[in-house]
């Protein structure tokens, strides 16, 4: 166990440090001769090399302790909450196909440690005046309730489970365009429920026509619909959240991921499979192994389209999507979901869609925006007191004794590292997630974060998207990232599905690419910008492509095909007219017709 762990009350840790020999004990800002207000950031002469308040705890990481992992649970053994937590047996009053008995998936949301339940406090007034925009041929109206929807009794069951009382917006426009058969493109808000809006169309959809004839190739499994996402616990998530809408229902839903034993993924693809969540590599390695075939699949949604077709992925996805024996655009529905999408990665996924809907869920309404951001200019050597600062102030401030979760961002898995351990000696219970920790490690540090057993979570970019943890309350971007839809991702850690949420960057001269993309998105969101960030985001220029917005102040994203340019193929990818596979019957046709819809 690491020390986080054994760290019982945050409260008592952070004063408690003589009880370990600890080097250096932070000490807490009263207990210090010196103001604790943020550095105030040099003036644009200077040179950026003035020291402010607090010692330099850069030089902790020396004195490190080990504290093993003796102590771990082991893989898939956790309790409470945890990822990948399936095989409860006995548990569930469902069956599925073969007799199992299907436990049930409900039971690990009164397993939490906190017991009000997150889906019954949703502000979803917070939502009434949010832009919505669709585009695209015949639009199907949106609906304003579940009982609108035709999705089935079985499935209605499971919506009232998960205490979901009325669709969100996204889920409004986007489950009666999916059950109409479109293709879709959709942009909305982090937190929005995106997954319910791309799994009840797939679950009702499979429930319709359950009775596909599926070839009979031992040890080969034909699922029906594909669901991918860019990290294994993204995936896990998936997975829990379909098998809690699928309870019941006879719809069978199997997630395969890496860095986990593939043979108990394969034993639960050869029980049959309906919908397959997984994340990218771990697919291919089964489709070259023969294990899955994608010739039956009727449903394919990309989580996090956006991420999912950028450099790091596209090769696999077009493998998976293209090369493999997947039917084509047109002979399956596809479905698109992010929070963010860029132009150039909306021309790119347009080679997946056939004749798709467009929709852009905006923000919240500005005075009722979720989650309220701070920037505060921290020089690199300050950053580890200023950040024990915030979260000190944070237990100081806690009134229920109910502390909220704080997930703290940083750039590389080694800085993750130095930082939980430099929380750790000085007190502070964390625990870090990051692609060089086993999955074992991160599926733990994940669950004693979830659960509130070490509510500090250091992360790199792995952690950035989808994962729903309720009650972060905190979200730090500790080094801000290079790119502004990467920030709108990680803030959206908190605020999530009508609650508040607190989002603090620390910002110094080697962020100044990031100046203004920040200062433009903090003032859309009607966020007060510090005087210094609008100085120099008036003295630096946007940093590359990749940091201009595509959405404009409403939204994270545009339809593409709205511009003037779409199909003249000029920009940088190079193409000439349909160069990115934009099927014929586009032919600019985008420029009248379009709906647009206001909610
Ligand atoms: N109609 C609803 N009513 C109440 N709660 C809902 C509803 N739909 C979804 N939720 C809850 O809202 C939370 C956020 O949903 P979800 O994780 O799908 O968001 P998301 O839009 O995918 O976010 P991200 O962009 O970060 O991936 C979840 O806890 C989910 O259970």
């Amino acid at each position: 166990m690491s020390a986080t762990m054994r760290t019982s009350s945050w409260a008592e840790s952070a004063d408690a440090s003589s009880a370990r020999p600890v080097k250096p004990a932070y000490v807490p800002p009263h207990l210090r001769n010196r103001s604790v207000a943020p550095a105030e950031p040099p003036s644009f002469v200077s040179n950026a090399n003035e020291r402010g308040l607090g010692g330099n705890w850069g030089g902790s990481s020396n004195s490190r302790q080990d504290f093993g992992n003796g102590g771990r649970q082991g893989y898939g053994s956790g309790s409470g909450g945890g990822f990948n937590n399936r095989g409860g047996a006995g548990m569930g009053v469902g069956r599925e196909r073969g007799g199992r008995r299907e436990a049930n998936p409900f039971e690990n949301d009164v397993d939490e440690s906190f017991t009000e339940q997150e889906n019954t406090g949703i502000n979803f007034d917070a939502y009434d005046d949010i832009p919505v925009e669709t585009s695209g041929e015949n639009v199907p109206a949106p609906v304003n309730t579940f009982a609108e929807i035709d999705l089935g009794d079985a499935l209605n069951q499971n919506i009232q489970r998960c205490k979901y009382v009325k669709p969100t917006p996204v889920q409004r426009y986007a489950i009666p365009i999916s059950l109409a058969g479109r293709d879709l493109m959709a942009c909305a808000q982090t937190g929005s429920g995106k997954t319910a809006a791309f799994c009840f169309p797939i679950i009702s959809g499979i429930l319709r026509e359950p009775y596909a004839q599926r070839p009979r190739v031992a040890r080969t499994a034909y699922p029906l619909a594909l669901i991918l996402s860019p990290t294994r616990e993204l995936s896990c998530q998936i997975h829990d959240e379909a098998k809690k809408f699928s309870y019941q229902t006879g719809v069978k839903v199997v997630v395969a991921y890496g860095g986990a034993p593939i043979t108990q993924q394969l034993r639960e693809l050869e029980r049959g499979v309906d919908i397959l969540v997984a994340t990218p590599g771990r697919l291919v390695d089964l489709l070259e192994r023969a294990r899955v075939s994608l010739q039956m699949i009727r449903y394919l949604a990309l989580d996090e389209a956006d991420r999912m077709l950028d450099m790091g992925f596209e090769p696999q996805i077009r493998k998976i999507v293209e090369q493999m024996d997947m039917p084509p655009p047109g002979m399956r529905q596809t479905l698109l979901f992010s929070a963010t999408f860029p132009k150039e990665i909306q021309r790119l996924a347009s080679d997946f869609l056939a004749s798709y809907i467009f929709l852009a869920v905006g923000r919240v309404g500005s005075s009722t925006d979720l989650i309220a951001q701070r920037v505060e200019y921290v020089l690199e050597s300050d950053k580890r007191s200023h950040l024990m600062d915030l979260l000190h102030a944070q237990r100081e401030n806690d009134v229920n004794g109910k502390q909220g979760l704080t997930l703290v961002f940083v750039e590389t898995k080694k800085g993750a590292d130095a930082l939980e351990h430099c929380l750790c000696v000085n007190g502070f219970p964390a625990t870090c997630i990051h692609g060089d920790r086993t999955q074992q490690e991160r599926e733990q540090a994940l669950r004693s974060f979830k659960t509130g057993n070490t509510p500090i979570l250091v992360a790199t970019d792995v952690a950035a998207r989808g994962l729903d943890i309720p009650r972060v309350a905190h979200v730090v971007n500790f080094d801000l990232p290079n790119d502004i839809d990467d920030y709108v991702h990680r803030i959206g850690r908190t605020g999530r599905a009508g609650k508040m949420g607190l989002a603090t960057a620390f910002f110094n001269d080697s962020n100044l690419s990031m100046a203004k993309p920040l200062a433009d998105l903090m003032q859309e969101a009607n966020q007060e910008v510090p005087a210094w960030l609008t100085r120099y985001a008036a003295r630096t220029p946007y940093g590359g492509s990749r940091n201009k917005r595509t959405g404009g102040a409403r939204f994270g994203g545009r339809d593409v095909r709205k511009e003037s340019s779409y199909n003249k193929g000029n920009d940088y990818y190079g193409g000439t007219g349909g160069g990115y596979g934009v099927p014929a019957s586009y032919g600019g046709g985008y420029g009248q017709g379009v709906t647009s819809a206001w909610d």
